[in-house]
């Protein structure tokens, strides 16, 4: 386990200590909301306007998950491939969760959500990291072409096994929006807890009571391990 302490600040601005951090790369077509989104669960508002992401903007939170401190850093990444191109290997690196977004007024950004996965998977991120499928601006849905692309969508992140949150970044309650982050980041820390009992497990079968301390390191390391 990598215990290192870092300073941080929570959301009411107090500086915390903080021995986690977790990585979410936010990722969808351009315009589908992905600042607003980080954006409203890193202050509670949503911006009052936004422009196209360059590159890649970070926001972070820190969260209490059953007494730990976990620094959530999101990735707002560029939906438009001109901004995206050159940062792209930088977003891929050291993920500890994906969140896929799209909008439900854009069937285009639905359909697009295939290469979106395809791009994780030539990056080798694999099914085992947890990810969630965002539908977002909830607040504009109003036809039954819309109720339809959202049951498509749920069956989509059925099949892959992802979590599915119907938002809006702008509603008045921003609780989905906040679910989204806090459940990906209790599930990583519930994956690395086991991990780390499969270890303990593994070693005490094989009766290698030093190395077993070694490999709990090492597991834990790989799934927390610092990404400055
Ligand atoms: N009504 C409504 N509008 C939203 C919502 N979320 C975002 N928007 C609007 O959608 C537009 C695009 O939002 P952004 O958050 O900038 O989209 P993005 O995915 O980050 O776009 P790129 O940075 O270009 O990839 C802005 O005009 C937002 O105000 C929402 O939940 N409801």
């Amino acid at each position: 386990m990598d215990s290192s302490l870092e300073s941080s600040s929570s959301s009411n601005g107090m500086p915390v200590r903080c021995c986690r951090t977790c990585k979410i790369i936010v990722i969808g077509d351009a315009g589908v909301g992905k600042t607003c989104l980080t954006h409203r669960f890193c202050t509670g508002q949503f911006p009052s306007r936004t422009e196209a992401t360059i590159g890649v903007d970070f926001r972070e939170k820190v969260l209490d998950i059953e007494g730990e401190k976990v620094k959530v850093q999101l990735w707002d990444t560029a939906g438009q491939e001109r901004f995206r191109k050159s940062m792209v290997q930088h977003y891929y690196r050291n993920v500890h969760g994906i969140v896929f977004v799209f909008d439900v007024t854009n069937p285009i950004s639905f359909r697009n959500l295939p290469l979106w996965m395809d791009e994780c998977r030539q990056h080798a991120l694999g099914p085992d990291i947890p990810r969630a499928l965002v539908c977002n601006k909830a607040d504009l849905v109003t036809s039954t072409i819309t109720s339809v692309l959202i049951e498509q969508a749920r069956h989509l992140a059925e099949v892959h096994g992802m979590s599915f949150y119907l938002t809006s970044a702008k509603g008045r309650k921003g609780d989905q929006v906040d679910s989204i982050f806090v459940t990906l980041a209790k599930s990583l820390k519930s994956q690395r807890s086991q991990s780390v009992n499969e270890c303990v497990l593994q070693c005490r079968s094989e009766s290698f009571a030093i190395p077993a301390k070694i490999i709990i390191a090492q597991e834990s390391k790989k799934k927390w391990a610092c990404i400055c």
